[in-house]
Formats: structure tokens, sequence, C-alpha cells
């Protein structure tokens, strides 16, 4: 599609640890529009950060990225290097963390550090000091939280200005990583509004990682749903919620409490597994409750049985 400003294709990350190889992500796929709000969403460990950060090329030692492509734009992250990486981080995709001291420095003023992200990325000087309470502004802080350090404002504050940081050079993509766990739910629903203002402003994506279903469907346009490493569905919000392609969709569905449903929660029964030793053919399979015989040899293709849904599921392939 024209306006699709993300696209993964085919991509694996694994930590090498000294205790086996994690494959955290095996061949994820995700597309993102312009402007659109992409939740991925899944249970703790199933690899929605190291999805998240390797769209920056940021995944942390030992994890590597074995193989596939992150085109923004249209330009492949994976093939950048050096300053041309630099340059595409903020310019084309940025993050915003769960904490926002992983992006702030306790011990440098508000405006400076604004300033330095500006400057880093080549704007003059002069412009990027008139930028800086603009930012500000932007994210709803008033021009005067500049000659703030960190600790002087509250949680939601902080938040506000890791997105400034984030979106002071109009990415493409921003991807924020559970960005408001860490604060109450009032805030919460403040820092949701401003992404969504600045999305519906900037036509910028946003790939939220939560594992709360709840906030998926809330607020996002598509849902990416993912299960020990894999992608097995992405879709339209609404549908995928209402009718879902992939055996753990549902399952997962299922296991959160929904006031719309009068049946109980009930848990997913079985454990995900290890990522040193995934199943063989499809890693849901061991706890499918609809699971056939070649789902556990066989890698199920990722096959579209609908217009703009996607599913990793033998029940959908020919
Ligand atoms: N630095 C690391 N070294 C080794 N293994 C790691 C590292 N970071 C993550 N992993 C492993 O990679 C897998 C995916 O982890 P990841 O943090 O991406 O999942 P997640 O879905 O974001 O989980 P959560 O919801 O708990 O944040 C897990 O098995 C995890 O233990
Ligand atoms: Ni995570």
């Amino acid at each position: 599609m024209a306006d699709t400003v993300l696209r993964v294709e085919d991509l694996s990350v694994y930590y090498y640890t000294l205790r086996g190889i994690v494959r955290a992500v095996e061949g994820a796929w995700l597309e993102a529009r312009r402007g659109e709000l992409v939740a991925i969403v899944g249970e703790s460990g199933s690899g929605k950060s190291t999805l998240g950060y390797s769209l920056l090329r940021l995944v942390p030692p030992p994890g590597r990225i074995v193989k596939g492509r992150i085109l923004v734009d249209g330009v492949d992250l994976t093939e950048l290097q050096g300053d041309e990486l630099r340059r595409a981080r903020g310019e084309l995709v940025s993050i915003v963390f769960q904490d926002p001291f992983t992006t702030l420095d306790p011990v440098r003023r508000i405006g400076d550090q604004l300033l330095e992200v500006l400057l880093e990325h080549g704007v003059p000087e002069e412009e990027a000091r008139g930028r800086v309470p603009q930012l500000l502004e932007s994210v709803g802080l008033p021009r005067e939280a500049a000659r703030a350090y960190p600790h002087q404002l509250s949680g939601g504050q902080r938040q506000r200005v890791s997105i400034a940081a984030a979106i002071a050079l109009e990415p493409r993509v921003l991807v924020a990583d559970e960005p408001t766990t860490a604060l109450d739910v009032i805030v919460q629903k403040q820092i949701m509004d401003l992404l969504d203002e600045l999305r519906r402003r900037h036509g910028m994506a946003v790939v939220l990682v939560t594992h709360d279903i709840a906030l998926a469907a809330e607020r996002a346009s598509s849902i990416a749903i993912m299960y020990a490493g894999k992608i097995v569905e992405q879709g339209p919000a609404e549908e995928v919620l209402r009718e879902p392609l992939h055996p753990y969709t549902r399952a997962l569905l299922d296991s959160v409490p929904d006031i719309d449903n009068p049946r109980w929660p009930r848990p997913i029964p079985g454990q995900p597994p290890d990522l040193r030793r995934p199943p063989p053919g499809c890693r849901f399979a061991p706890r499918c409750p609809v699971v056939m015989e070649k789902c556990r040899s066989k890698e199920p293709p990722v096959v579209s049985p609908r217009p703009g849904r996607k599913a990793a599921c033998w029940l959908h392939a020919p």
C-alpha cells in the first residue's frame, strides 16, 4: 500500500547467551501506515520489546539481528551504518521507553537535553534554540520547563519530555514501549491522548508495545499479536478483536476479564516455550486447542484469508 511507512520483513533477532541462543524474534513481519497506531500485543517474554528495539537497531548485547529487513519510508535500516544510522534514529524512527530516565540525563536541564537532540541532527543553533520552547509546548509543558531538571518533574511530565525528545526530528515512526505502564491511570490517559494528538498532527505512525489488550483495543487502529517470538496475526483492531484468525489471539482474548463477556476469564493452559528450545512447527501448537498433526512439524505460512488481515496458522492456509 502506498502510505505504508513501516514494513518489517522476515526479521529474526537472537540473544547469544552463555546458556544458549534465545530466539526472541523469529521471522517477524509487521506493517504500519502513515498516522496509524499499531499495537504489538503479547504476554511477557513474547519478544515485543526486542522487536521494538530492533526497529531502531537498538537491541542490547548479546542480542543481534540475524536476518530480515526493516523498511521505513523505503529505507532498509538493517543496511545502515555509522552516521547514516545515527541520523535515521530520530529522523526516521524514534523510541519512548517505559522509564523516562532511560532517555533523560538526571543531571542536565531539560532544555539543554532537547537542544542537544536538535544540534546532534544538524539543526543550526539559533533555530534549535527557538525550537525548544515550541517542542515543550507541543507536548503540553510550559516553556519554563526548559530550566528544570528531570527530578523536579512528575512522572507524567518526564514522559512528556521524553516524547518531546523522540519527536524533535519529526520521525515517520515512533516506537512506544509500555510508555504508560509506570504511570497512574489518569496520567496514563493523558499520555496516550498526547501520543494520539501528535500522531494525527505529524502523520507519524506509532508502534505501541503493550501487554495490555484493553489499551490496544481502545487506541489502536491495527493490532499485531505476538506469541513466543512470532507475529501470529495482524489486522484492523476491531476485526482482530471481534473475529480473531489465530487460536492464540482467541485464547488471549478469553484470558482477560471483559465486562461485555459474561464468561469468566479462562487462563491459557500450559506455559509459553523456552525460547532457547522453541517447539518445531507452530510455536503455539503444544497449547493450541485446535492443533492438527502438521502444526507440530511444519511452520505455518503467513496467509491473508481476508483483505487487510494476515495470520500464520494452518487453519487458514491452503
Ligand atoms: N538482554 C537479554 N539477554 C538475553 N535474553 C534476553 C535479553 N532481553 C530479552 N531476552 C529474552 O528474549 C525474550 C523476549 O524478551 P522481550 O523483553 O523482548 O519480551 P517482551 O514481550 O517485551 O516481555 P515483557 O512484556 O516482559 O516486557 C525473553 O525470553 C527474554 O528472556
Ligand atoms: Ni517488553
